[in-house]
């Protein structure tokens, strides 16, 4: 994701994926599938909501980190990368949210 921190931690869920499950949670997660992951991704989706609404700032900031560890698992499930949604978002650049609503829904 041109970020190193970001780079190193899918190098490291890559390498997980040769893991024994009994040894490492992301091994874990591979081992239960892609149902389990996305539910995991979820979870980590709504406990970010609730930290949102807490009034709790700070809260946000780790369960923002669960989830993007999640989402970094479930693309990398799919043979995708976080590159691939920051290409996603680069090829977005410049094109309004509310422009390209109208473009979709006509
Ligand atoms: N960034 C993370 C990371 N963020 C969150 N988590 C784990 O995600 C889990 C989610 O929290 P939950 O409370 O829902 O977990 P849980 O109750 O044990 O899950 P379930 O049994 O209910 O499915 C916790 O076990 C966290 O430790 C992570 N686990 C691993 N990493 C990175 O992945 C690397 C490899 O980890 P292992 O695969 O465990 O070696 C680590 O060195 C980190 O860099």
């Amino acid at each position: 994701m041109a970020d190193p921190v970001f780079d190193r931690l899918e190098a490291t869920i890559r390498a997980r994926r040769d893991s024994p499950a009994d040894t490492s949670y992301t091994a874990s997660l591979f081992a239960r599938g892609r149902p389990k992951i996305a539910q995991k991704l979820g979870e980590e989706a709504v406990e970010t909501v609730i930290a949102a609404c807490s009034g709790d700032e700070a809260s946000i900031v780790p369960e923002a980190a669960d989830l993007m560890f999640h989402l970094a698992v479930l693309l990398a499930d799919a043979g995708l990368s976080l590159d691939d949604v920051r290409a996603e978002l680069e090829r977005r650049e410049g094109v309004g949210g509310l422009v390209e609503k109208a473009a979709r829904t006509g």
